[in-house]
């Protein structure tokens, strides 16, 4: 059976520099596949060719089996596919209902917009902060009421673009249980990530980007015993 998300030789320059070269991905129904990499190695711009920020240079996108390269951003969330980026856009003066609804809206019938809102909240765990102005949440439940606004589009591919940054340890490892309860119920996700605990608390799988191209791909065991993951990671920021 094809993969869920099929990206296919894509490339993408900005003035003849290659950002992202050569790429070829596939996410199957299920995973959450995980997209580490230096700083600088070109993740932001493939999840960005992904959700439709651009068309690539070259190559080519497929989506649930059709072809989506040129597709525009809004046809991608029709056709199932949600994103969270990495800075919080909550409306920090609305309760958290009152996101959650926002998102909801235009997705869900009327009548079933409560019942919705419930199982959201539920799901983050933000039951009891409900009637709370989402500015006044930690960081962290401000990413998790975030990632519930790009579930109201109850998408079956969830992009994720460094939903820990920022967080706490204690933080970081609820996110992780909770993209493990969303997967479990049947999304599949697609998540950019710096920090290895997270990635080895959710991964099924791990491709590593470096210099625009595909440098390595496999389970976490794979790459963190990779010498040559070590690498490249030696004298960056983000060095593991
Ligand atoms: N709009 C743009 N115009 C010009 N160059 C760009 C643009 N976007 C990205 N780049 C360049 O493409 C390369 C890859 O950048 P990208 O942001 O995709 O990397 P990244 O892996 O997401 O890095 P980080 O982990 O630091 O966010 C970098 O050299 C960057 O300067």
């Amino acid at each position: 059976m094809a993969a869920l998300l099929e990206i296919a030789g894509a490339s993408k320059s900005f003035g003849g520099v290659f950002a992202v070269a050569d790429v070829d991905l596939a996410v199957e129904a299920g995973d959450i596949h995980c997209l580490i990499g230096p700083n600088g190695a070109g993740k932001s711009t493939l999840f960005k060719l992904v959700v439709g920020t651009y068309p690539p240079t070259a190559g080519r996108i497929v989506f649930k089996g059709t072809d989506i390269t040129q597709a525009k951003s809004f046809a991608r969330v029709a056709q199932g596919m949600s994103i969270k980026l990495q800075a919080p856009s909550v409306f920090k003066a609305l309760t958290v209902r009152q996101n959650l609804h926002i998102a909801l809206q235009d997705h869900v019938a009327r009548h079933a917009i409560g019942t919705e809102e419930d199982r959201l909240l539920e799901t983050l765990g933000l039951t009891s902060d409900a009637h709370r102005p989402a500015g006044l949440l930690s960081h962290g439940q401000q990413q998790w009421l975030e990632i519930g606004m790009a579930l109201a589009l109850r998408p079956v591919l969830l992009l994720l673009d460094e939903p820990t940054a920022g967080l706490s340890s204690d933080e970081t490892y609820r996110t992780g249980e909770l993209v493990k309860r969303l997967n479990a119920e049947g999304t599949t996700m697609l998540i950019v990530e710096h920090d290895m605990a997270f990635v080895r608390q959710i991964a099924t799988g791990v491709t590593v980007l470096h210099l625009g191209r595909i440098f390595a791909r496999g389970s976490i065991d794979e790459i963190v015993s990779d010498s040559r993951v070590a690498e490249i990671y030696l004298g960056t920021p983000h060095g593991q």
